[in-house]
């Protein structure tokens, strides 16, 4: 039987039907991860409170790409009422006791970061010799710290003061449950005084009532961006009824994704519906209330503008108008979503005196090479000595929380000091535990392509792919393998399952419109397999996406922990596959411990995705290789040769000596028949690769 034919593209369609049918994943309502025994005395009482008691049934009225305005979910009423938690009732706080065992059974550390020489000691642990860690660790113990948590999202306003509209909003919202992140971050974030009480803090000699600079590391989807943007939210709430009422820019989150940017706008829109708080995303052209501007720069800026791309050159580009033209044209907000560059590029050697809080989400991609200059750049454009700075990620390396402290105590003047708080939920850098790990070893590149189909065309049965229904992620090395991978299987899908439209490729060489169009039809569902590049591994929030197809295997670890965490996001299941060729053995280990690890922290006591004889026999990768790898991929797929297709290597020699054969005999017609044939001939036989 020739495999290639089944390949072939022409879908069967009817058959096929079933395999294109769009279940909606069941709703969790309990977003919360960990479920651990642990909690004695107050077992219980807690249990109503976080709803355990009511969690992971399925709501039959839902439609998981409908907004939650729209459908509103069915909560536990006793979650909707907390009988005893008054808006102006005093603060009802846990005992240590309790607190210490909240924070336990959440597998939730909050350890006290100084700026200081033991911190840096502790960070560059692995140069230092076994004895100086443990008295590194010695010290770190010391300094684990123990701040209330947030029992239920109605003790936000009873207990930690949020505002009344922003805590409505966010009922409206359906959210009911906090998520371990929100758990233990929000309290910290909008009361720290009262999180970390001040015989705690003096204890640790820290002042907490100057605010805090805080890093938390929480597995993807768990709800990290309501953790940062309720306190962003409430501080300017909390600072207009205190003092002025004017809109200062307070706040500034950076992202390393324009889609990333858009999202977290649109989060933080519906979060702030009637509370007047203004919400903006920096585009292109766009000018923002800032110190040190000078004219030239404000000339070189709208015409650079002209210049930039349509759809974000809204700032208007009169090259005459006066001073206070200009400044109607500023958009004032008082928290701007941005990426580095972006920003960048508007503030150049300007300064934001009024920004209070800097947000990096996403914040150890935006300390790395790739945009570590731009990040400091901004980081450092935040002059006001009150700037407290805020890093999420799902994976955190120590040479970023190196840096971070560095930075930080560059700022620090020795009579202000303002202390940084680590969070880690679970265990750090892994995967999050709700997701099932599959490596799928391929023969080679095609059998890479068979696999995929299997898993798009579940009715070709097969034990080697796990049954993963749509709506899939699939990612890819590089664009021009998107795009061929795109190009493969985009006549897969039937004509009356939507044929070619079900399907896209998303890469950073199109459009921002397009790019947009793109996932807006993904999250909609219109779109159902969106075949795509790392740039949508970090902090999109698909919901539904049922399973992560690493097509080509992930350059690091972290990246494996970003793309996978597409699926499985706040407390839903996912499947995450990973295909790999020969190619990728001598760099598999590393993603091979990640998935052992996030097994293990999810429970399994199975083989699960890695067996032990497979983690046990693959090669080391070194550091060198590591390297590499992450700047460059696996090398056999970049380039011309790397393309992908269905046809063999040697369909495609013969294919090319065909179309060679043709060219070389019209030339000679064409020259007569003495022409010399020398450089056709050379060329003869030569495969340069398939063009799709
Ligand atoms: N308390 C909650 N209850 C129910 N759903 C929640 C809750 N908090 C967040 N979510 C939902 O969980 C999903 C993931 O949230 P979010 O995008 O903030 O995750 P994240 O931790 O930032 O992930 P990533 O690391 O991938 O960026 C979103 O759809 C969000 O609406």
């Amino acid at each position: 039987m020739d495999v290639l034919k089944i390949l072939s593209r022409g879908a069967k369609k009817s058959s096929s039907s079933q395999a294109f049918e769009f279940k909606p994943t069941p709703k969790i309502l309990n977003p919360q991860l960990y479920h651990d025994k642990g909690l004695k005395r107050k077992r219980v009482e807690q249990e109503i409170q976080f709803g355990r008691d009511h969690d992971e049934a399925e709501d039959p009225s839902l439609d998981f790409f409908a907004s939650r305005e729209s459908k509103p979910v069915v909560q536990p009423a006793i979650i909707l009422e907390s009988p005893k938690e008054k808006p102006n009732a005093e603060p009802s706080l846990l005992d240590d006791d309790e607190v210490r065992q909240v924070l336990r059974s959440h597998r939730l550390k909050f350890t006290l970061l100084s700026s200081h020489e033991d911190q840096r000691a502790k960070i560059t642990k692995s140069k230092k010799k076994k004895k100086e860690v443990s008295k590194v660790k010695a010290k770190e113990a010391k300094k684990v710290l123990f701040p209330q948590p947030l029992v239920s999202f109605t003790q936000l306003r009873s207990t930690w003061k949020l505002s009344h509209r922003l805590e409505e909003n966010l009922s409206s919202q359906g959210y009911r449950i906090p998520t371990e992140v929100q758990l233990g971050s929000l309290p910290l974030l909008i009361r720290p005084e009262i999180a970390v009480p001040a015989t705690a803090a003096a204890e640790l000699g820290v002042e907490a009532g100057n605010g805090i600079h805080f890093l938390a590391v929480a597995p993807t989807g768990s709800g990290k961006t309501l953790a940062f943007l309720i306190p962003a939210i409430n501080d300017v709430l909390r600072r207009r009824a205190e003092t002025t009422k004017d809109r200062v820019l307070e706040t500034i989150v950076v992202v390393p994704t324009r889609e990333l940017a858009e999202q977290i706008t649109n989060e933080g829109r519906k979060l702030t519906k009637n509370t007047g708080v203004k919400i903006v995303m920096m585009k292109r052209g766009m000018r923002i209330p800032a110190e040190g501007r000078t004219e030239i720069d404000d000339d070189n800026e709208e015409s650079n503008s002209e210049n930039e791309d349509d759809s974000d050159s809204s700032a208007g580009s009169d090259l005459d108008e006066t001073d206070e033209a200009k400044q109607k044209t500023l958009t004032k907000a008082d928290i701007l979503i941005t990426t580095p560059l972006l920003l960048g590029n508007f503030l150049k050697s300007r300064t934001l005196p009024t920004v209070r809080s800097l947000i990096l989400d996403e914040g150890d991609v935006l300390l790395e090479q790739r945009f570590l200059e731009q990040t400091l750049q901004l980081w450092s454009a935040c002059v006001n000595p009150s700037l407290r700075l805020r890093c999420f990620s799902a994976t955190m390396g120590a040479h970023i929380e190196e840096l971070i402290s560095d930075q930080l105590s560059t700022r620090n003047s020795s009579d202000h000091i303002i202390p940084l708080v680590r969070l880690v939920v679970g265990l750090k850098d892994t995967a999050v535990p709700s997701i099932g790990h599959k490596l799928v070893y391929c023969a080679t590149e095609q059998g890479k392509l068979f696999a995929l189909r299997q898993i798009l065309h579940p009715q070709s049965s097969s034990t080697s792919v796990p049954h993963i229904s749509l709506p899939i992620l699939v990612f890819t090395q590089t664009i021009e393998r998107a795009t061929a991978l795109h190009s493969e299987l985009k006549f897969d899908f039937p004509v009356e399952a939507g044929g070619p439209s079900r399907i896209a490729a998303l890469h950073s060489s199109l459009p921002d419109s397009a790019r947009s169009d793109i996932v807006r039809r993904f999250r909609s569902g219109e779109i159902w397999a969106l075949v795509t590049t790392d740039i949508l591994m970090r902090g999109l929030d698909f919901r539904g996406v049922s399973g992560v197809i690493n097509y080509d295997v992930p350059t690091s670890a972290a990246a494996y922990v970003h793309r996978v965490g597409r699926t499985g996001r706040a407390g839903g299941q996912g499947i995450a596959c990973t295909l790999y060729t020969n190619d990728d053995v001598p760099y598999l280990k590393t993603i091979a411990n990640v998935i052992s690890q996030s097994e293990k922290q999810a429970g399994k006591t199975d083989e699960g995705g890695v067996p032990k004889w497979l983690l046990d026999s693959l090669p080391k990768v070194n550091k060198e290789e590591k390297k590499k790898l992450k700047q460059r991929g696996v090398e056999s797929r970049r380039g011309n040769t790397s393309k992908i297709t269905t046809k063999s290597a040697w369909e495609r020699r013969k294919e090319n000596n065909r179309r060679d054969a043709i060219a070389s005999s019209k030339k000679r017609k064409l020259q007569g028949p003495n022409h010399d044939t020398q450089e056709e001939n050379s060329k003869d036989g030569e495969w340069d690769g398939l063009d799709d």
